[in-house]
């Protein structure tokens, strides 16, 4: 019998479609063509420009529309008789909750963030709705489903850790360009531009400064009384690339075994000539701007506004010079002061802000050229900063049509005819597509078999905060967390708190583990993390662990019920492992998750279906 549905099935299911982006588009397009009828969209993004080469159901004067209704509305005019129903909002929020997601047959995801894809599998899992998922990057692309009971859930295996960077790499050993980048994005970005207030490793240039010391470099990157913007261009310049490269440089000890850095200062870049052109204006009190280098663009074209135009430079793909680079810097904060004064002090690095890219470009090659490591392209570091591998149309619309096909084999009720699918790179045995089995669920998964976590943390220091924040959200994945000891309610988040329990509940949160009322939080004590939304529940046991690494900087390890009964102190990397083993599309494919893929790491199939079927076995394809 067939394990696809009939005609039918598929005109009376009801399914939802998460993310109306790369993969959303063609997924509704294709559901539409396969005969689906009625179908709910949920996005909650509003179309950008860089969307439009592949998100085919948009285009340019959609820009900064919603993508859901966007989307609904293009298929509509091809298909007139379904029923789509589209929503401009985040699946997260309270009205998606499971008596939401049980009216539909089926939930297809194609999100681009493991926190919205784990919200969406917690809730198949408590409205018993089966899921398919799917993400791609670049080339790879991967669909897996998931039923409740029957397969694994979408969080039964370890997904691999966003890639990280020791701070001391970024603020003082860079030897990689992305190093320099992510410098150029986090440190002199934030502090020219973003909130001034977040600490900020430019803050502190060296150990032991006193306090009027400290004062003065906190209001270092302030624009001063009557100071131009090409003139705090230019003290900032000397400071980032300069003065701070040459006090690094006092530190002899971390260059015995380095090649020591070069201090770059504007007036070693300029001739006398170009300095009196470029510069002519530095200090001057009114802050007027003669001699600017670009002509002005008009004040409201905001992330457009562009200083490698007015600079002549046209080509993102071709490195720029040392001076170019000096010459970009100091025209993009000068533009970013004088034309964006209104979002200055909460700005934070967007990949699609041309101006931003542009300043991170500049910063970062200068810091590369003053550590001797190769200059990158504007191209090649908006990649990079903005965590981008860049998208291709064509894996997107083969993983949609994957997707759809796992739907009719669950409409079909043939459950066993389900498979994950990889999308590689390049053939394996010829084969781009490899179907796999989906495995049955992890019997130690704390989402779908609530098998209690063990925290490792050091109770005297450890805040309540830093559990709700680092833990309940960050690590389970809980939008709206609950902690309880026993019938005693530690902390309750959501919208629908009333004010007087919010006020008692962040109080303590600050207040450190071990010194909690009416039950401090020390060794052995057990806690519930939920989340009602979610209907996640996860039981974690307390352990008071003192002796963390520096790498632990945050006193914390949340692992199995192995740690238990663990005596040695050992940074495991568990999810280190899993990468090696496989790298997720899922999780690759996030912009919070990005994980760096190189040659070593190519994705390695886990379970063939050739491999695992026995000879006589009839082999089945997707
Ligand atoms: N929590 C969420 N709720 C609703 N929609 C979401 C949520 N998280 C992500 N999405 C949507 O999922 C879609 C993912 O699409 P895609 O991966 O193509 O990303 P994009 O933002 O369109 O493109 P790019 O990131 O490459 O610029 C986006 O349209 C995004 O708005
Ligand atoms: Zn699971």
């Amino acid at each position: 019998m067939s394990a696809m549905a009939d005609k039918e099935a598929i005109e009376n299911a009801k399914v939802l479609m998460v993310g109306a982006g790369g993969i959303g588009c063609e997924l509704l397009k294709t559901l539409v063509l396969t005969g689906f009828k009625h179908i709910h969209v949920i996005d909650m993004d509003t179309i950008e420009v860089s969307n439009l080469n592949r998100q085919f159901l948009f285009r340019k004067r959609h820009v900064g529309q919603s993508k859901a209704q966007v989307a609904r509305e293009a298929v509509l005019r091809f298909r007139p008789d379904v029923d789509i129903v589209a929503h401009h909002a985040n699946v997260k929020s309270p009205q998606f909750g499971v008596g939401y997601f049980q009216q539909f047959n089926l939930v297809l995801n194609g999100l681009d963030n493991l926190d919205a894809r784990r919200h969406v599998n917690r809730l198949c899992l408590a409205a018993d709705v089966p899921l398919v998922e799917s993400g791609t990057t670049g080339y790879l692309g991967q669909v897996t489903v998931h039923m409740k009971g029957t397969t694994e859930c979408y969080e039964c295996q370890p997904k691999p850790a966003p890639k990280t960077y020791p701070v001391c790499t970024i603020t003082s050993t860079p030897s990689k360009p992305v190093h320099c980048i992510v410098w150029a994005k986090d440190l002199p970005f934030l502090k020219l531009f973003g909130d001034k207030s977040l600490s900020n490793d430019l803050d502190v240039r060296s150990s032991g400064a006193d306090s009027s010391v400290e004062q003065e470099e906190a209001s270092f990157f302030d624009v001063q009384d009557g100071e131009s913007s090409k003139a705090y261009a230019a003290r900032v310049f000397d400071r980032l690339f300069g003065q701070n490269i040459d006090i690094a440089l006092k530190n002899e000890g971390a260059w015995k075994e380095r090649r020591k850095p070069t201090p770059l200062y504007l007036d070693s870049i300029w001739t006398s000539e170009e300095k009196y052109d470029e510069r002519a204006d530095h200090g001057s009190e009114n802050g007027h701007e003669n001699g600017s280098v670009q002509e002005e663009k008009p004040k409201d074209d905001g992330a457009a506004l562009s200083a490698m135009t007015g600079l002549g430079l046209k080509n993102p793909q071709e490195i720029w010079s040392v001076k170019d680079n000096a010459r970009v810097f100091l025209e993009t904060v000068r533009l970013f002061l004088d034309n964006r004064k209104e979002e200055l002090g909460r700005l934070t690095f967007d990949k699609d802000d041309q101006l931003a890219v542009e300043f991170v470009t500049a910063a970062a090659n200068l810091r590369a050229n003053s550590f001797g490591i190769p200059m990158q392209t504007m191209f090649d570091v908006k990649g990079i900063a903005g965590n981008i591998i860049h998208a291709i149309a064509t894996t997107n619309a083969i993983v949609a049509g994957l997707i759809v096909l796992e739907a009719l084999k669950l409409l079909g009720k043939d459950r066993g005819a389900s498979r994950m699918t990889y999308c590689l790179e390049h053939a394996s045995r010829k084969l781009l597509l490899m179907p796999c089995e989906m495995d049955v669920p992890n019997p130690k998964c704390y989402v779908c078999s609530q098998t209690p976590l063990v925290l490792e943390v050091n109770t005297k220091t450890v805040t309540l905060r830093d559990v709700v924040n680092k833990i309940a959200r960050k690590k389970l994945g809980a939008s709206f967390p609950t902690i309880m000891q026993g019938y005693n309610v530690l902390c309750e988040t959501g919208d629908d708190i009333d004010k007087h329990s919010a006020a008692i509940y962040e109080a303590k949160l600050d207040t450190k583990l071990d010194a909690l009322t009416p039950v401090p939080l020390v060794n052995g004590v057990e806690i519930t993390i939920e989340d009602l939304q979610q209907e996640f529940s996860c039981i974690v046991h307390v352990k008071h662990r003192e002796d963390f690494s520096e790498e632990e900087d945050d006193q914390m390890r949340l692992g199995g019920l192995e740690l238990l009964t663990a005596t040695t102190t050992v940074v495991a990397k568990d999810t280190d492992v899993a990468l090696k083993a496989t790298v997720d599309v899922h999780a690759a494919s996030l912009d919070e998750d990005l994980v760096m893929i190189d040659g070593e790491n190519a994705p390695v199939v886990k379970r063939k279906l050739e491999e695992r079927q026995e000879p006589s076995q009839k082999r089945l394809k997707t």
